[in-house]
């Protein structure tokens, strides 16, 4: 996949890149934050990311360097690489002798890589050591976002952790080797707009997107390891319903294919527009997809159908109360 020509390389994999939408003329002038591409017309563009990890941490990483090198030389100023980037293990004791803390190689790696690029990356789900790994001898699943000067801006600990037993997709859990996130984390400014971050399950409890979106969230991020079975029935519909309910952008990078004997990944990593409009979608394998974001249109879209201040938070309990 990394061979192709570029052109060929997105008219296969980016059927979305027709540009959503370019309401704002491009005599108007616009943020500073967002004058990202060379042209100034031009609306901030954000690639998606989909691979297959596998054990081979170097090898991951090799291959999504050459992912966000390609989103670089596209114009992305923001990429986004899914859940477990950095290696999916065979058990729970693999899963965490491959870990290391956020200050390790690797991330070390994704920072040089980061400056060398000049673009944000969203590491979906990094296997972080935290600060309780002496006692607790379990990680984090860590959602690290990086600026384009390499320096880690945020970072999120998955706070649902994925115990389920789906028959035919073989149990999953998570919480074996993992401890959930304390918190939610406040949604952050970027050239594409404010990232609100979740990891893969996340994606299921709507009271997350709701909380993130009324704390500002414009993107929500969901990096993924979907199982073959939830993918399916669930993959989509779950995406496009937290992007209508909270008029957000939903971009979901994804793990596809087989990452070992007994693990495979649904893939479709895809990015949504606040509509509900997939506009960008990855064919299968490895290889990443592209999608501008316009805020005009999001900002135009909650004034015609204003739903948060339709809200009754009176009637939920603790439901839809701002984070902060
Ligand atoms: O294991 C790792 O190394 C990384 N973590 C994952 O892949 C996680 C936990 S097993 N996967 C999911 O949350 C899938 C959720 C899902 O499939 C659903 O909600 O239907």
């Amino acid at each position: 996949f990394i061979t192709r020509p570029p052109h060929r390389f997105l008219s296969l994999l980016c059927p979305g890149l027709r540009i959503p939408r370019l309401s704002v003329p491009c005599a108007q002038p616009r943020p500073r934050a967002m004058a990202i591409s060379s042209s100034s017309c031009e609306l901030p563009l954000v690639a998606v990311c989909q691979v297959t990890s596998t054990p081979d941490k170097q090898q991951n990483f090799e291959t999504c360097a050459e992912l966000v090198r390609e989103a670089a030389r596209l114009g992305a100023c923001l990429a986004f690489l899914p859940e477990a980037f950095d290696f999916i293990a065979r058990d729970p004791a693999e899963t965490l002798r491959l870990s290391e803390p956020l200050g390790g190689r690797l991330l070390e790696e994704y920072t040089r890589l980061a400056r060398e690029c000049g673009l944000w990356l969203s590491l979906g789900g990094f296997h972080e050591r935290g600060q309780d790994w002496e006692q607790t001898q379990k990680i984090y699943n860590c959602h690290v976002l990086l600026n384009s000067k390499g320096a880690v801006v945020a970072t999120y600990r998955k706070t649902h952790l994925c115990d389920v037993e789906i028959p035919e997709q073989g149990p999953m859990c998570e919480s074996n080797s993992t401890m959930p996130g304390p918190s939610l984390e406040s949604p952050v400014s970027t050239p594409a707009g404010k990232v609100g971050l979740a990891v893969c399950y996340d994606m299921r409890f709507p009271e997350l997107s709701l909380a993130l979106a009324q704390a500002g969230a414009e993107i929500l991020t969901y990096p993924s390891a979907f199982g073959s079975v939830t993918g399916p029935a669930h993959w989509e519909v779950l995406l496009r319903a937290r992007a209508i309910e909270t008029q957000c952008y939903v971009v979901a990078a994804a793990q596809c294919g087989r990452h070992h004997e007994k693990r495979a990944s649904y893939g479709h990593s895809m990015v949504v527009d606040p509509w509900g409009t997939v506009v960008a979608r990855c064919s299968e394998g490895p290889g990443l997809c592209l999608a501008r974001i316009d805020l005009s249109y999001l900002r135009q879209l909650r004034q015609h159908l204003p739903v948060f201040q339709h809200r009754r938070p009176d009637l939920y309990g603790n439901l839809g109360h701002p984070l902060s």
